[in-house]
């Protein structure tokens, strides 16, 4: 196909912002079609020095549309232009899950399960592709206009290289200088300290979900950064009264500083440990995408 331009699209209304890009709803002026635009400003990743992030992102999310797998933004093509890079990503009608969870203060336990099974699935897909996001939160958890989730920006992505995910020498002289953590209410113990992810870093940010689709914040808070920090490494959280046991008892399973004692850590191809557990009684992983999602309310 012929390389694209903005020429070929009608830009409109600001729908994400980022450090180094501001997404754009577009609409394609040759079919009409929707999309997301991410839009990167070159100098300023050259001046930041993340232009390795930008070339991971555009690699994972090639990985990720070339799977053809559900759950995920697709990247239909990049162009780019002297100023900028541009990244053309599905649209996602009805946003961020964030502003839902904020709506209605708390998910009912049907909605929780199938929201937390979606998610799931989309962790599993991440695993097989030796991926991982390493910034899961409710504003990277987009929504379709059917209310499937679509999870995006992958800018701090980290792609395993043969399974392992054990660092090389020039690995850990990088990490000690990669001064990366993803989101401070979720960011898992091993980022803090050793800066290492691992595929149990996305399950610590599942647990902190899981939490607050129920109880409506995330479970490590204060006012400061710093202080969401030594809250995670000292596991000082609580549950709020009436939070359903079954829910309680898998964000605990989860919510384990040491990452190799998270529940699913051990698990090859997928999370069975994860999907047996009894929260996730009944629910049909493998349908999902093709069933109506509840009604959030
Ligand atoms: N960092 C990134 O990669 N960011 C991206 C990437 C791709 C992408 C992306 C971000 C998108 C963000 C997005 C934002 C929005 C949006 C923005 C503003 C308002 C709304 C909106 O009002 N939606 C209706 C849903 N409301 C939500 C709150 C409760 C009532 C109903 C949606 C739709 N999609 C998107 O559609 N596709």
């Amino acid at each position: 196909p012929a390389k694209r331009s903005t020429q070929d699209f009608i830009f409109g209304k600001v729908i994400g912002e980022g450090s180094f890009s501001t997404v754009y709803l577009t609409k394609d002026v040759h079919s009409a079609k929707e999309y997301a635009i991410k839009v990167c400003d070159k100098r300023h990743i050259i001046r930041e020095k993340k232009t390795e992030y930008i070339k991971r992102e555009r690699d994972i999310l090639n990985m990720i549309s070339s799977a053809g797998v559900p759950f995920f933004v697709k990247l239909y093509c990049t162009f780019q232009d002297n100023d900028s890079l541009y990244f053309v990503l599905s649209y996602a009608k009805n946003g961020e899950l964030l502003p839902y969870i904020n709506k209605v203060g708390a998910f009912d336990i049907e909605c929780t399960r199938f929201y937390a099974g979606e998610i799931l699935q989309a962790l599993e897909h991440l695993q097989r592709l030796n991926i991982i996001h390493r910034d899961l939160k409710p504003e990277n958890i987009l929504l379709d206009e059917k209310m499937h989730i679509l999870i995006t920006d992958f800018g701090s992505g980290k792609i395993v290289k043969n399974d392992d995910q054990s660092e090389d020498s020039e690995d850990e002289t990088r990490r000690r200088r990669n001064s990366f953590v993803g989101t401070a209410q979720y960011v898992s113990p091993e980022l803090l300290t050793d800066k290492v992810a691992h595929y149990a870093s996305d399950l610590w940010a599942l647990g902190c979900i899981i939490y607050q689709m129920i109880s409506g914040l995330p479970p490590f808070r204060a006012r400061h950064e710093y202080a969401i920090f030594q809250k995670i490494l000292k596991l000082e959280y609580e549950f709020p009264e009436e939070f359903d046991s079954q829910a309680q008892d898998l964000v605990q399973k989860l919510l384990v500083l040491n990452c190799n004692e998270r529940l699913g850590a051990n698990d090859k191809d997928g999370y069975p440990s994860i999907k047996s557990h009894p929260m996730f009684a009944g629910l049909d992983f493998a349908r999902l995408h093709l069933t109506t999602p509840p009604a959030i309310s």
